[in-house]
């Protein structure tokens, strides 16, 4: 039988230390330990659950599955309205953030219905993986084709790169 309920000897139960005791003086025997990698199991099951509890308090982006698909002349007539910004794909409101912006508020206006990757990702600053997160809190939407203008052979920076297996074409 296992007798050990706290999973460090100084943590309390009282009857873990009595039958520990008990078998010091001779008058236990035959005590069986739960098995260590059991315990680490255990411990990291609960850890992870407040781990997780602590995720749904906190506000997360909206995933690109839940974003509307809009068309680049779409964004256009929506950015007269909103302070829109498109940034590797996806269309940010940042209306709220203008004066926030530690780079100031005039370098989001000149975006405003542009695609500003290039600026966010090193053209004119190279931001920090927390404003890159900043920045994902902002997504209302996705645009169609991820470019303004798409051609056959253009890849999205929203879409993520996939291997594929390539076979050799057969000899005429
Ligand atoms: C909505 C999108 C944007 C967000 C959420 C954002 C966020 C931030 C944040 C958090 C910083 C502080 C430094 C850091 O953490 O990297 C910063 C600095 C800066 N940003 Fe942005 N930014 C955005 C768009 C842009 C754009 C489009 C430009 C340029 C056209 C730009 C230019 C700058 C510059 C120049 C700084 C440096 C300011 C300084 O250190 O004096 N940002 N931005």
């Amino acid at each position: 039988m296992d007798y050990r309920n706290a999973v460090k000897w100084y943590q309390w139960d009282p009857t873990k230390w009595f039958i520990a005791m008990c078998s010091i003086f001779g008058l236990a025997s035959h005590l069986r330990k739960f098995p260590d990698v059991e315990i680490k199991r255990s411990l990291l099951t609960m850890q992870l659950k407040k781990l997780d509890e602590e995720r749904e308090r906190l506000p997360w982006p909206v995933t690109s599955d839940d974003l509307p698909v809009i068309t680049w002349e779409r964004y256009q007539s929506e950015a007269q309205s909103q302070q829109l910004i498109l940034i590797s794909g996806f269309i940010h409101d940042v209306g709220q953030f203008m004066d926030q912006h530690p780079g100031g508020r005039r370098l989001l206006e000149t975006h405003v219905g542009k695609d500003a990757t290039t600026a966010f990702f090193g053209g004119v600053y190279d931001h920090s993986n927390a404003a890159h997160n900043l920045l994902a809190t902002m997504r209302v939407g996705a645009l169609h084709g991820g470019l303004e203008l798409v051609n056959e052979f253009a890849v999205p920076p929203c879409l993520k790169m996939q291997i594929v297996r390539w076979t050799p074409p057969s000899p005429m």
